[in-house]
Formats: C-alpha cells, sequence, structure tokens
C-alpha cells in the first residue's frame, strides 16, 4: 500500500494478541509513513500499550504481521527491531536516575555510534536539539519531571532512530512543559525526519501535534484520520462518552 508515493516505515497486517481468553488487540491494520507524527489513542484498555509492545518487539503476535522498514519483522526481538532504527521509550521513564543526565544520553548512542569521541559528540548534540545542554552534568534522578521525561526522549533520539516510538511522554507534565516537549517532536520530525508514533492520553496535545492519529478501541480499529477527521467522527466521540459515563 502506498500513500500520495509514500512506502510506509511500519505497517500492521491483522496484527492481534490474545492473553488467555482474552483478545487484547485484533485484527489491526495501520500503518506509519516517513515523517509523519502518528498519534495513537483509545480509552483505558483499548490496546495501546499492547499494540506499542507488538510493534517495538516486546510482544509477540498471536496473529498478524508486522513489517518495519520494508522487512518483515513478525516474531523479531526487540533488540533486532531497535537495531533497525525503532526505538522506544517507556510509560514510566527510561532513564537512570543516579547517572547524570550525559552519562544517560550517552546510553543511547552505544549500539549507532562507534567511538568515545564521537558519542560524546552525539550526546552534545542531542542535549543542544532538546534544550538539555545546561542540565549535562546533572544526577537525572533529581530534576523536574518535565526535564527527566526529556532526558528519555534525548536517550532514545540520541541513537538517530528513523520512528521514534514514545509511550505517554506527556504524563504528569504542566502546559509549558507540554509544550515545549510538542515542539521538541516537531523538531525532530523537521530537522532529522524522523517519524514519531505517539501513544497518550492528552487528547489537545495529540490533535496539535499529530498529522494522522489512529483511535483504538476494545482492541480493534475504530477510527483513523487527521485530527479533524476524527474530532468529527461519531464513533470516535461515543467511545470516549461511553467511556467516561462508564467511569
Ligand atoms: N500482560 C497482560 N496479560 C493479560 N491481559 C493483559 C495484559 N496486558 C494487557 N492486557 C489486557 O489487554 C487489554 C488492553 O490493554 P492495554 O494495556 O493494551 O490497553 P491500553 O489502551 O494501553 O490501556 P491504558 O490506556 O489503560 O494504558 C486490557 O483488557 C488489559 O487488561
Amino acid at each position: 500500500m502506498q500513500h500520495e508515493g509514500k512506502e510506509a516505515l511500519l505497517r500492521t497486517e491483522g496484527l492481534t494478541r490474545r492473553f488467555g481468553g482474552l483478545v487484547a488487540v485484533s485484527d489491526v491494520d495501520f500503518d506509519i509513513l516517513p515523517g509523519e507524527i502518528l498519534g495513537l489513542i483509545g480509552p483505558n484498555g483499548a490496546g495501546k500499550s499492547t499494540t506499542f509492545n507488538l510493534i517495538s518487539g516486546f510482544y509477540k503476535p498471536s496473529a498478524g504481521k508486522l513489517t518495519v522498514f520494508g522487512e518483515n519483522c513478525t516474531g523479531k526481538s526487540p533488540l533486532t527491531i531497535s537495531r533497525m532504527g525503532l526505538v522506544r521509550t517507556f510509560q514510566h521513564g527510561s532513564l537512570m536516575p543516579s547517572m547524570s543526565v550525559r552519562d544517560n544520553i550517552l546510553l543511547g548512542t552505544i549500539h549507532g555510534v562507534r567511538g568515545a569521541g564521537k558519542r560524546r559528540e552525539r550526546a552534545a548534540e542531542t542535549a543542544e536539539m532538546l534544550g538539555l545542554t545546561p542540565y549535562l552534568s546533572e544526577e537525572a534522578g533529581t530534576l523536574p519531571h518535565g526535564i527527566q521525561r526529556l532526558v528519555s526522549i534525548g536517550i532514545a533520539f540520541a541513537a538517530r532512530p528513523r520512528l521514534l516510538c514514545l509511550d505517554e511522554p506527556l504524563t504528569g507534565l504542566n502546559q509549558t512543559e507540554v509544550a515545549n516537549t510538542l515542539a521538541v517532536l516537531e523538531k525532530i520530525r523537521d530537522e532529522h525526519g524522523c517519524s514519531v508514533l505517539l501513544v497518550e492520553h492528552n487528547m489537545k496535545a495529540v490533535m496539535k501535534v499529530c498529522d494522522r492519529i489512529v483511535v483504538l478501541h476494545h482492541g480493534q480499529v475504530l477510527a483513523s484520520g487527521t485530527p479533524a477527521e476524527i474530532r468529527a467522527d461519531k464513533s470516535v466521540i461515543e467511545a470516549y462518552l461511553g467511556h467516561r459515563h462508564a467511569n
């Protein structure tokens, strides 16, 4: 499948994951295109984390196919997939709190950059890009939450992925920190052509920054389209309202 001449960076076809009798993700098809920020949203329990774990190799699919950068990656390990250029963060942070920001970012260069000098250069460039230069020598765990979240993105981006997958990077951030992080994501996309997959509950932020959005509900794709299309989609509105009423 091509989208206006663009070949997908990532494609799922019939992606399915069962946990015993529960089908967490069922027959999910979607693409991520070069240079786009794709939002993956859905009410609690919709299957977002499971999908995220499937595409980064942390879970093996029960059925279906995963293609990353044109290669069949179904059942491949997280390390193989990350070395190909799909790098992820984790919901509860991906940093080493007792290490400096510099050493944390250096962790992200281990597989992709040869030589200590080049690694330090990459870490410095990454910090500059994310506005983390003033914090390079600070112990990461002592920094404000918003800065720690950026360091987690910095570790992932230091590998210069072609596809950066972020698991709820905005949780617990204030408005200024959210705006700052969204600006960083746009910079990563605009200056490096890196695509971003954003799994996120902050709907306002998703609507603002994403080029396209895929909505999951009960483990299936309920809708996909531009933010304007998703905002106007009756089935999406019902899924979220129903969910809110259920709680
Ligand atoms: N390891 C697991 N074992 C059993 N069931 C699981 C497991 N992981 C997820 N599930 C179930 O699969 C369904 C989808 O869960 P998932 O965590 O993917 O949803 P989510 O959209 O990420 O939710 P949230 O927004 O609350 O994080 C839920 O019913 C959940 O209870």
